[in-house]
């Protein structure tokens, strides 16, 4: 596999190696191993979650709190997304910077995104699966989030305004300005 920076500290895209035959195609999807000996970050992940979209829905931008926080390798298994980490580490030297990256079953990139970090990510195609490892439990007394569109971080979401969908939850979420 390949690792690729994204400019967020620890926070990293992963290309796996993929053998290809006449039969289709294989390639391990995490190797504990070869993930903590390439990326040098712990590959501790104690769940698996998945998920799937519609166009334009938009989940996010989420993260839980304090000893809950929570590392996530995110992939997408059919479909396309963009996908987005936003770093609110306090003192990172980035910190309210954002990285997004599009996610599909054809290039089969993955992002880990480190403990600390706010994540989302919105559909592109028709209909997507997402699928993603974490390193903590989900802990719903912990979850803390900030608005898709807060101005502080301008994330281009690549959705028109017309066709977002988000949920409920997501449209009450905090400013960023208010983690502070
Ligand atoms: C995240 C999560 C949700 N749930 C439940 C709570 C709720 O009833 C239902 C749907 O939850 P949500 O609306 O929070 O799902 P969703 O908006 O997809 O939340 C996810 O968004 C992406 C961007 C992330 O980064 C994830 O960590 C997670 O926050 O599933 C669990 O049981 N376990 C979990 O780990």
């Amino acid at each position: 596999m390949d690792i690729q920076e994204t400019g967020l500290k620890d926070c990293v895209i992963i290309k796996p190696r993929v053998f290809e035959d006449s039969r289709g195609y294989f390639f391990e999807s995490f190797n504990k191993k070869t993930f903590e000996d390439k990326t040098g970050l712990s590959g501790n992940f104690v769940q698996d979650n998945q998920s799937f979209s519609s166009y334009g829905v938009i989940r996010g931008l989420h993260a839980q709190s304090g000893e809950f926080a929570q590392a996530k390798l995110v992939r997408v298994l059919k479909g396309e997304v963009l996908d987005v980490a936003v770093d609110i580490r306090p003192g990172s030297p980035t910190y309210g910077k954002h990285i997004s990256v599009k996610l599909s079953a054809e290039n089969r990139l993955q992002l880990y995104v480190p403990r600390g970090f706010l994540h989302g990510f919105s559909v592109l195609s028709e209909t997507a699966e997402f699928f993603y490892k974490c390193d903590n439990f989900y802990e719903k007394s912990a979850e803390v989030g900030v608005m898709y569109n807060d101005a502080d971080l301008g994330v281009d979401w690549m959705i028109p305004a017309s066709k977002a969908a988000i949920s409920d939850k997501d449209l009450v979420l905090n400013t960023f300005a208010s983690l502070k």
